[in-house]
C-alpha cells in the first residue's frame, strides 16, 4: 500500500495519522486533499466503534476505495465517562476544541486530582468495498489537569495527562504522543491489516 485515505475533516487528526504512518512509508491523503466536497455523515452510533465503521463504510462506498476512519473522544470518570462518544460537540454544535475543554474542567471544579482520572478511547475502523470491515480499539489512560498547558496537538490534548509522565499530551511532540496514544494503540491492532494490502 502507497496511500491511504484517512475518511475524517479534523486536522489534528490528520497530523497524528501523517506521522503514524510514516514509519510503514504509507502516504496519508485526507478528505480535505479531494477535489470533491464529502457531506458530514452523521454519526448515529451508540460507541465509538460503530461510529467509525459508520464513517468508514460510508465513504467506501462513496469512493469507492478501502478508507479508514477514526472516532475518538475523552472519557472521565467523575462524569460517568461523559463526553465520550459526544466529545466533539461537548460544548456546542459548533465542535470548538477550547470551548469543551473549559466546559470539562468547569465541571471539575473542586474535584481532587486523585479523582480525576481519564481515558482518551479511539475506535478505527477499515472499510473496503466488498470486503469485511475491521475496528479496532485503542486506550490511553490519564489525569484532567487543573488548566490547560501546551500548544500542541489538538482537542483535549492541553488538559490531559498521561499516567507516568509529568507533562500534557500537548507539551509532547506528535512523535511521543503517537508512541503512546488511544490512537497508536488502536493502529497497531490494524497492522495485519495493513500488511495484506
Ligand atoms: O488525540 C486526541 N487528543 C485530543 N483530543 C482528542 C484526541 N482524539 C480525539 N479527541 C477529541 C477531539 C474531538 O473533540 C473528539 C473527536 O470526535 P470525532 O467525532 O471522532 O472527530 P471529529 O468530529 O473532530 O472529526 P471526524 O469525525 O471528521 O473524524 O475527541
Ligand atoms: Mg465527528
Amino acid at each position: 500500500m502507497k496511500e491511504i485515505l484517512i475518511a475524517t475533516k479534523n486536522k489534528g487528526k490528520v497530523t497524528d495519522f501523517r506521522a503514524l504512518f510514516d514509519k510503514y512509508g504509507i502516504e496519508v491523503i485526507s478528505l480535505a486533499d479531494l477535489a470533491e466536497t464529502i457531506a458530514d455523515i452523521p454519526e448515529t452510533g451508540s460507541t465509538f466503534e460503530e461510529n467509525a465503521v459508520i464513517k468508514a463504510e460510508a465513504i467506501a462506498k462513496m469512493l469507492q476505495m478501502p478508507v479508514l476512519a477514526d472516532d475518538s473522544g475523552l472519557e472521565v470518570t467523575a462524569l460517568n465517562n461523559r463526553p465520550g462518544i459526544f466529545s466533539a460537540r461537548y460544548a456546542g454544535e459548533e465542535k470548538n476544541d477550547q470551548k469543551n475543554l473549559h466546559k470539562v474542567l468547569t465541571e471539575l471544579e473542586g474535584v481532587a486530582s486523585d479523582d480525576r482520572s481519564a481515558r482518551f478511547v479511539c475506535a478505527l475502523a477499515v472499510a473496503e468495498p466488498g470486503q469485511e470491515t475491521f475496528v479496532k480499539r485503542g486506550v490511553c489512560e490519564g489525569v484532567i489537569t487543573a488548566q490547560p498547558v501546551g500548544t500542541h496537538g489538538f482537542g483535549y490534548d492541553p488538559i490531559f495527562q498521561p499516567i507516568g509522565y509529568d507533562k500534557t499530551m500537548a507539551q509532547l511532540s506528535t512523535k511521543e504522543k503517537n508512541s503512546i496514544s488511544h490512537r497508536g494503540n488502536a493502529l497497531e491492532k490494524l497492522e495485519e491489516w495493513l500488511k495484506l494490502r
